[in-house]
């Protein structure tokens, strides 16, 4: 099977794209997923995202990990592929679209996408950390020395032991400033650390609100392929008009065979 595919990159995490509205990827094909996002013998991706047809939306976001798996909601896949919905001329700046875990809403102006993430109901604070579900679970744990933390061993420890078979992605923390955080994510699904997670990025700045690391509503997060933006309302014990920003780059597009 031959099929056209582009590449994308949200600060660092990676996906391979698909315009799947006319139904043709083998969408069962856990194998065939997981071949094109291997970094060696396919395209190499975080994750793969299909753009299918939806009957009152702009279109449907399915997303996989590079495992091959369907997963939860991803920040950064939902922010490239509003992107390519525009490049496509399915959508000019303003786009809904719906995602495993509902409908959003996004603007992309150039190179710049704000997606509007899912109302969050509950936070659990812990001693050691705090988890809460924005689209995708995450534990979220503040450490010192992020730049040496050894993200795969302990995010791997901690998706494994704290979270059984379900499995959380695992942010690590570090704040730089009152409304300024570092952040490595070890993202399940791919087994391994991210250059960044959308959906991690907007956990630890509602989690550093929460636990009272900053009375900012607007947060900077810094991630190793680049800096998000977070804005958020506190309702009640949750929060809404959550909004993740920042840069959604189209790499280049490929054939494959
Ligand atoms: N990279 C994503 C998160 C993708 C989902 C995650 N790997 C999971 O299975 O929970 C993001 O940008 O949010």
């Amino acid at each position: 099977m031959e099929f056209p595919f582009y590449k994308y990159q949200g600060t660092g995490n990676d996906f391979v794209i698909i315009d799947n509205r006319e139904d043709f990827f083998p969408k069962k094909d856990t194998e065939l997923v997981a071949k094109i996002c291997d970094r060696r013998f396919g395209v190499g991706a975080d994750g793969l995202l299909l753009l299918e047809n939806h009957p009152d939306a702009d279109f449907r976001m399915v997303y996989y990990n590079s495992d091959g798996n369907l997963s939860s909601m991803c920040g950064n896949g939902g922010r490239c592929i509003s992107h390519f919905a525009k490049f496509l001329g399915i959508i000019s700046e303003k786009t809904t679209f719906e995602a495993v875990d509902g409908m959003h809403e996004a603007t992309v102006k150039n190179d710049w996408v704000s997606l509007k993430m899912n109302n969050i109901e509950k936070v659990k604070v812990s001693e050691n950390f705090t988890f809460l579900n924005t689209g995708s679970p995450h534990h979220v744990e503040i450490v010192t020395e992020l730049q040496d933390f050894d993200v795969f061993t302990n995010g791997r420890y901690i998706r494994n032991k704290t979270y059984g078979k379900e499995g959380s992605n695992v942010n690590f923390v570090e704040q730089n400033d009152h409304a300024i955080f570092s952040v490595r994510t070890y993202e399940r699904g791919v087994e391994d650390e991210t250059l960044s997670c959308g959906t991690g990025v907007t956990a630890v700045a509602i989690a550093m609100f929460e636990t009272g690391k900053t009375s900012e509503n607007k947060v900077t997060l810094k991630t190793p392929g680049g800096q998000l933006q977070v804005r958020f309302e506190k309702e009640g014990s949750g929060y809404k008009n959550v909004f993740l920003e920042g840069p959604a780059i189209q790499v280049f597009k490929g054939i494959w065979k």
